[in-house]
């Protein structure tokens, strides 16, 4: 893909591949202007997934996005998008028992929402961990708006290489092995 990105309708239904430079590896798609799918296939809570994540997400100045949420599990992330150079920064903003029990928040978070409430109640919020990375882009794919096969399946570990080999979707941008 290489349009140049100049409004937030450019933004809105993009679908991208990062990796961050402390090596997390994650997946995560505009999916419309105030929703986002991600996957995570590197770092610290690798294998987690979700989808239709409330979020704010403006246009800074032409070509420039910043995105950000809070999660069930308490956990807060900043992202602001260049994708005119490849690159983004992120922070996330980890409580501290998501750092403590990582495994907990590793599943489809949709279908467990009610344990990460739980957990964030049982255990720690303090001190908080904040992971501030910038982050290299490795694939991007025009996934237009509302698309539920993007992020649609748990992650795997060839699924990135199968994305940026192009094996993955078809011409419409839909899945190829449902
Ligand atoms: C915790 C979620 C999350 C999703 C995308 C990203 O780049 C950083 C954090």
């Amino acid at each position: 893909m290489t349009k140049e990105f100049k409004t937030l309708d450019d933004f809105l239904g993009t679908h991208f591949i990062y990796t961050y430079d402390n090596g997390w590896e994650y997946e995560w798609y505009a999916k419309n202007d105030h929703t986002v799918d991600y996957r995570i296939h590197g770092g610290m809570v690798a294998g987690r997934w979700v989808t239709d994540q409330p979020a704010n997400i403006v246009m800074l100045v032409p070509g420039i996005y910043k995105v950000a949420w809070t999660e069930p599990t308490g956990t807060d992330v900043a992202l602001d998008f260049v994708p005119n150079e490849g690159k983004l920064n992120g922070t996330i903003f980890f409580p501290k028992w998501v750092q403590d029990h990582p495994e907990i928040t590793v599943t489809y978070q949709n279908e467990h929402i009610d344990v990460m409430e739980a957990a964030r109640e049982k255990y720690d919020t303090y001190p908080k961990l904040v992971v501030p990375e910038f982050a290299k882009i490795t694939y991007m794919g025009d996934a237009g708006q509302d698309n539920e096969d993007v992020i649609s399946e748990a992650p795997y570990a060839s699924l990135p290489d199968d994305i940026r080999a192009g094996k993955y979707f078809d011409a419409n941008y839909k899945r190829i092995n449902k």
